[in-house]
């Protein structure tokens, strides 16, 4: 009996003194909210000590609506709050002109600020983490060379040979083909010739190898012990960097000994040229090689998923798959009447393709944000960001507010009709804006575009049933299996030529 009535005292001592701290706790927070709203900080909710409110922005990422998160506290608090998520005290902006305000200020004001196992992996040489002129030096580089008119000939083949090569496999494989590994293994095939000038075999089985490591610690827990994923995907990039080093100490030998100044023919040679015109010195190999690396993951990433998602869209949306069919039927009708090569105008001036990629990079949202820190206090719309605080811009938010689309969970391609090719606009942002736009975007749609040329022009498909997960990353839960048949069978095509 009184073995049980001490142990009671100790649980009822416990729980007062739990309660006596929760309401402290509770104290302190709402005079600090307080003090905060009033220096203009936007209201919000910091939620429980250390997890915030972390568990609910994740558990959000699991739903098929991960956009709920936001939606909540924009209902309570107006269009940018305050939360707690991943160890930080952020500002959340679901307000198009305050993204465009935060995206156009790159480098004076806001810096990026990435989750701990992403600049980890980067290094404190990524391009995500360079500012000022090495920052505008390396985008510039990267920027010109991706729109240069002797690349975008030579692009446009190689994206048509591996988009190619790839489909004519298809059908070994019992008529059943997982869209997502397809798209993965074309884009990285295009991506590492255009950076590293490698082409299909064992090198880049093993790039790929190695990459697929290095990607999977992209979003993890930040622990390094062996044995992790963080560790693990370190490691690759050590290995990683150990072959794209010994490819960059080449091509310098080799450009040292050339006696003519040749056009860049890959990203090696754009990066090697970064000391031209600008007066520095040539940067250490392993700067070279880290961008290089870092310029693979929308080829294992980004743009796989894109492809992908837009054959899901589409084979969801018959009437949208119609009218593109139609649009690719006639250019490659055209094609074959005059016997001429496909150009990356012929892709890039398709309208309804275009606008399929748009509806597609707006509704899939790949990625759905980025993250800059302040580097002074700064109002916006009355907003206050303070020295310090992270500010995440929500493009999620935006893409699928009412205000900015009608019905903005529908797949309407023809909503772009209104508004001509959208490249990008304030409410409009799947490759970021400002400074650090996506320098991949023309390429990204250009080949996008080639592959639903030819998939559709070759080939019609069953989905069957999956779903979009969108945590960490964009993806589809079963890589999206599709029963295919050659397009001879297709009775949209059977009716077009009856
Ligand atoms: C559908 C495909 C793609 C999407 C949705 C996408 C999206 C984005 C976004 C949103 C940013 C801005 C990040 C920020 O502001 O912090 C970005 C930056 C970047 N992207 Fe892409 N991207 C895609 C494809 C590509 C491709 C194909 C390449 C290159 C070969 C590429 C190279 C880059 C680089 C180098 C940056 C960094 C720019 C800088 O910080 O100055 N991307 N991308």
């Amino acid at each position: 009996m009184k073995g049980e009535s001490g142990g009671s005292l100790v649980w009822i001592g416990i729980a007062t003194v739990v309660a006596v701290g929760l309401f402290i706790y509770k104290m302190r927070k709402t005079q600090k909210e307080k003090k905060d709203t009033n220096r203009g900080i936007p209201r919000g909710n910091s939620g429980w000590p250390l997890l915030g409110e972390t568990l609910e922005f994740i558990a959000s990422g699991y739903t098929s609506r991960p956009v709920s998160f936001m939606e909540k506290r924009k209902s309570l608090y107006g269009k940018v709050f305050k939360t707690h998520i991943l160890g930080k005290g952020i500002i959340v902006s679901t307000d198009a002109e305050v993204n465009k305000v935060v995206l156009q200020n790159n480098g004076d004001v806001f810096i990026p600020c990435y989750p701990k196992s992403i600049t980890e992996l980067f290094g404190k040489n990524s391009i995500l983490q360079m500012n000022g002129p090495v920052h505008r030096r390396v985008h510039g580089l990267i920027g010109s060379f991706l729109k240069s008119a002797q690349l975008k000939a030579r692009i446009t083949r190689d994206i048509e040979a591996s988009v190619r090569h790839f489909l004519s496999t298809w059908l070994e494989n019992q008529h059943c083909v997982y869209v997502q590994d397809e798209a993965k293994k074309i884009a990285f095939e295009v991506l590492v010739k255009l950076i590293l000038s490698v082409g299909p075999g064992e090198e880049l089985n093993l790039l790929k190898k190695e990459f697929e490591e290095f990607t999977k610690g992209l979003i993890c827990l930040p622990i390094k012990l062996p044995g992790t994923t963080l560790y693990k995907s370190l490691k690759a990039k050590e290995r990683l960097s150990k072959m794209v080093g010994k490819m960059v100490e080449d091509r310098k030998l080799r450009m040292e000994t050339r006696e003519e100044k040749a056009l860049p023919n890959d990203a090696i040679d754009v990066l090697l040229g970064y000391a031209d015109g600008a007066k520095q010195p040539l940067p250490p190999s392993d700067f070279i090689s880290g961008n290089l690396i870092e310029m693979m993951i929308p080829g294992e990433e980004t743009v796989p998923t894109a492809m992908t998602l837009a054959v899901k869209f589409l084979s969801d949306n018959p009437v949208a798959l119609a009218r593109l069919l139609e649009e690719n039927m006639e250019l490659k009708r055209q094609k074959i009447s005059s016997s001429e090569d496909y150009s990356w105008t012929d892709y890039m001036s398709l309208p309804f393709t275009q606008n399929v990629i748009s509806e597609t990079l707006r509704l899939a949202n790949i990625i759905n944000a980025v993250w800059r820190k302040a580097l002074k206090d700064v109002k916006i719309k009355g907003h206050l960001i303070p020295k310090g605080w992270c500010v995440l811009a929500s493009f999620t938010s935006v893409h699928m507010d009412e205000e900015n689309y009608e019905n903005p969970y529908n797949f309407d391609p023809c909503r772009w009709e209104k508004v001509g090719i959208a490249v990008t606009s304030s409410t409009f942002t799947p490759f970021g804006g400002g400074q650090r736009l996506c320098p991949g975007l023309e390429l990204s749609r250009l080949e996008i575009s080639i592959f639903l040329h030819h998939l559709v022009t070759t080939y019609r498909w069953v989905a069957e049933k999956d779903e979009i997960v969108y945590f960490p990353t964009v993806k589809m839960k079963s890589k999206l299996p599709i029963n295919i048949m050659p397009f001879e069978q297709n009775p949209l095509i059977q009716t077009k030529q009856n």
